[in-house]
């Protein structure tokens, strides 16, 4: 089987820095997979990357087949990649209607003079857009905010939002950059069954940056660990859990002294 996502020797350096060495995975369609490692390993520069933001100084990444080096950033979400960012990146004075909206731009074709006149197609696009929009409301559970100035919004509610605002542009690969951060016990409950029903209802692949080693282990299929812009370790959470590879980069000590102590509670570690 063709993987959704093949990332082949894919290396990044910032003015001498190494961010990201040498780095090759893939992810299958239907999957729910984890990049996981202590700060400044390289995951965000990987995801931008992934995403269109950079390019890679050296390796490929092919989407669904399609060489990446080939696409024009710009064109990254038209191809069916979305994503959401560890800062929040949301138009704060406007509604959640409005914000999830503009996730939709990437669908819409119609001519300057079709939208200047508002018919035919512009028509069409808009009408549909906004019925996408409701069934994304609907799905994520903010009926009751829909019509809320995203500003005045709660953390968690607003980095829901942001989850709509990716789903809006239908992406066949979902990356999601530290959804739980900064999230209750259960906030963070109700974003892994978001996440869980994003790929089980709506069939997204989704590939996820996280720190929250409760979440990483509970719904990933496979977990990518990075350390120092490398990948150090890949696999089932289950096999990462124990690998000392993963446990001697959580806690800087040897693999020996490191076995004692789960993954799952090392997440404070990871982000010390
Ligand atoms: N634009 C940039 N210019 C220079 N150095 C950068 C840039 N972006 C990232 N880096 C460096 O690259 C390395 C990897 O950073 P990156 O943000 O990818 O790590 P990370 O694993 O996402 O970390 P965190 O968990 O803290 O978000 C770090 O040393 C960082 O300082």
């Amino acid at each position: 089987m063709t993987p959704l996502l093949h990332l082949q020797s894919v290396s990044k350096q910032f003015r001498g820095l190494t961010a990201v060495s040498e780095v090759g995975f893939d992810v299958n369609a239907g999957e729910i997979c984890s990049v996981i490692g202590p700060n400044g390993a390289g995951k965000t520069t990987l995801f931008n990357m992934i995403s269109g933001v950079l390019r890679p100084n050296a390796g490929t990444i092919t989407f669904g087949g399609q060489d990446l080096a080939r696409v024009k950033p710009s064109r990254f979400a038209a191809i069916g990649i979305g994503r959401t960012f560890q800062n929040l990146a949301l138009f704060k004075h406007g509604t959640v209607v409005e914000n999830i909206l503009v996730g939709r731009h990437v669908h819409l074709r119609s001519s300057v003079l079709e939208a200047a006149w508002f018919f035919g197609r512009t028509r069409r696009e808009e009408i549909a857009a906004r019925q996408r929009v409701e069934e994304i409301i609907d799905f994520l559970e903010i009926e009751h905010i829909r019509d809320a100035v995203v500003g005045t919004l709660s953390y968690g509610q607003q980095k829901r939002v942001e989850l709509g605002r990716a789903l809006a542009c239908e992406p066949k690969l979902l990356l999601l950059d530290e959804m739980v951060s900064g999230m209750n016990l259960e906030e963070t409950e109700d974003i892994a069954r978001f996440i869980l029903d994003i790929r089980d209802e709506l069939g997204i692949t989704v590939l996820m940056i996280e720190h929250d080693m409760r979440i990483v282990m509970d719904i990933s299929d496979r977990v990518q660990v990075l350390n120092f812009g490398r990948r150090i370790a890949g696999g089932t959470p289950a096999e990462i859990r124990n690998d000392p590879a993963v446990l001697d980069a959580y806690l800087g000590r040897s693999a020996g002294q490191a076995q004692a102590q789960p993954v799952e509670q090392q997440g404070a570690a990871a982000d010390a």
